[in-house]
């Protein structure tokens, strides 16, 4: 179980520090399935899980809806048959927060509950 899920996001405001590069290498490697791509000019990290079928696809998608609420940040879920991609950047400063990085952990951490396949 990763220390980085267990922690809280802080609440995000447009002048939030982004991660730094120092950052970026403490935190990517506890989350090793993640990748970070560039999109519309902002960095967001992006994971595609793979399930049984639609419905346990569907559950997870809900399931990780439900942490998003709890936490006040909101990530972009793409629910297919099979598969849901999920993309997490900080809206408010237009690219990569720590909270972010949290939010990537607290989904991986999900995806154990349920029959991922990679
Ligand atoms: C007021 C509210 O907390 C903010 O608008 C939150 C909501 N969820 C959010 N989610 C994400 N991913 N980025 C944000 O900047 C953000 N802002």
């Amino acid at each position: 179980m990763t220390e980085l899920a267990q922690n809280k996001c802080t609440a995000c405001h447009k002048d939030a520090p982004p991660v730094t590069e120092d950052e970026i290498a403490e935190l990517k490697p506890q989350i090793p399935d993640w990748k970070i791509v560039e999109q519309d000019e902002v960095s967001r990290l992006e994971r595609i899980y793979k399930f049984a079928d639609f419905q346990t696809a569907l559950a997870f998608t809900q399931h990780v809806g439900e942490e998003a609420e709890k936490e006040g940040h909101h990530p972009a879920l793409l629910t297919e048959w099979g598969k849901v991609t999920v993309t997490w950047w900080t809206h408010a400063i237009k690219g990569l927060h720590r909270n972010d990085f949290i939010m990537a952990a607290k989904t991986d951490q999900i995806a154990e509950a349920f029959t991922a396949k990679k």
